[in-house]
């Protein structure tokens, strides 16, 4: 089957997890008691709020949800209220150019190469929607976000959940063997091959410094960089 949709993950695959563990968490733990206080009371934020303090037995201080936040933050929680507030602070350090966002050399001329020749490109990340808009269009490579069609956060469901890429499929309109998806993930991959979609397993060496080879690989084909993927 013909490839005709790239479905990419960020962290550890576009960019790196130095990025993300060193400037993005950081930035935001640093931000968070400001950014609660300033603006707890919008409705976009609070509902996010009050979704942590329930998770944590209901009603509780703003401080006591900080703290809880910051302890998810150092924990790489996955949490879609983290995620959503994380990428409602990191728009205030990339609008104020505290920091532009990682991307591995061959990143942006891969996407563009791909997006030239016919392929729709979309993203996959457990960053929410708008903090992959904010990373993609404050980059080092400049504003990559005309590259994609469609952006997939863990709204859709987690990302070691194959119902997960099944929504995904759905969404994008395409045979699920016509879609490749993009991750330093092998638990991501497998969830992704179980529904259907084409895997590659991204082997970042900054990231990675061990390469993963043989039974690690989980089965996908490997690549240590996106110009060794050739679905054109
Ligand atoms: C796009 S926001 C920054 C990355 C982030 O917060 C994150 O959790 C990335 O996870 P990924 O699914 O891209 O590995
Ligand atoms: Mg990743």
């Amino acid at each position: 089957m013909p490839i005709r949709a790239i479905l990419t993950d960020i962290e550890g695959t576009t960019s790196s997890i130095s990025f993300v563990k060193d400037v993005l968490f950081p930035y935001a733990r640093r931000a968070l008691p400001g950014f609660v206080a300033a603006r707890g009371r919008e409705p976009a934020v609070r509902k996010w709020l009050d979704a942590v303090a329930l998770e944590n037995g209901g009603v509780c201080q703003d401080s006591t949800v900080v703290e809880v936040l910051q302890g998810w933050i150092d924990q790489d929680r996955k949490h879609t209220a983290l995620k959503a507030l994380q990428g409602m602070i990191w728009a205030d350090g990339y609008r104020s150019a505290d920091f532009t966002s990682h991307m591995y050399p061959d990143a942006a001329p891969a996407l563009r190469r791909w997006k030239d020749a016919g392929l729709r490109l979309y993203v996959y990340s457990s960053g929410s929607v708008p903090a992959q808009r904010l990373l993609f269009g404050h980059s080092d490579a400049g504003d990559l976000t005309e590259l994609f069609s469609g952006w997939f956060d863990t709204e859709v469901g987690g990302k070691r959940e194959r119902d997960s890429y099944a929504r995904i499929v759905e969404s994008i309109g395409l045979p699920a063997d016509e879609i490749l998806f993009l991750s330093d993930v092998v638990e991501e991959l497998d969830a992704a091959r179980d529904a259907g979609v084409g895997t590659v397993l991204v082997d970042r060496r900054e990231d990675y410094p061990q390469p993963r080879e043989g039974d690690a690989t989980h089965g996908h084909t490997r690549v240590e960089s996106f110009a060794q993927i050739d679905p054109v």
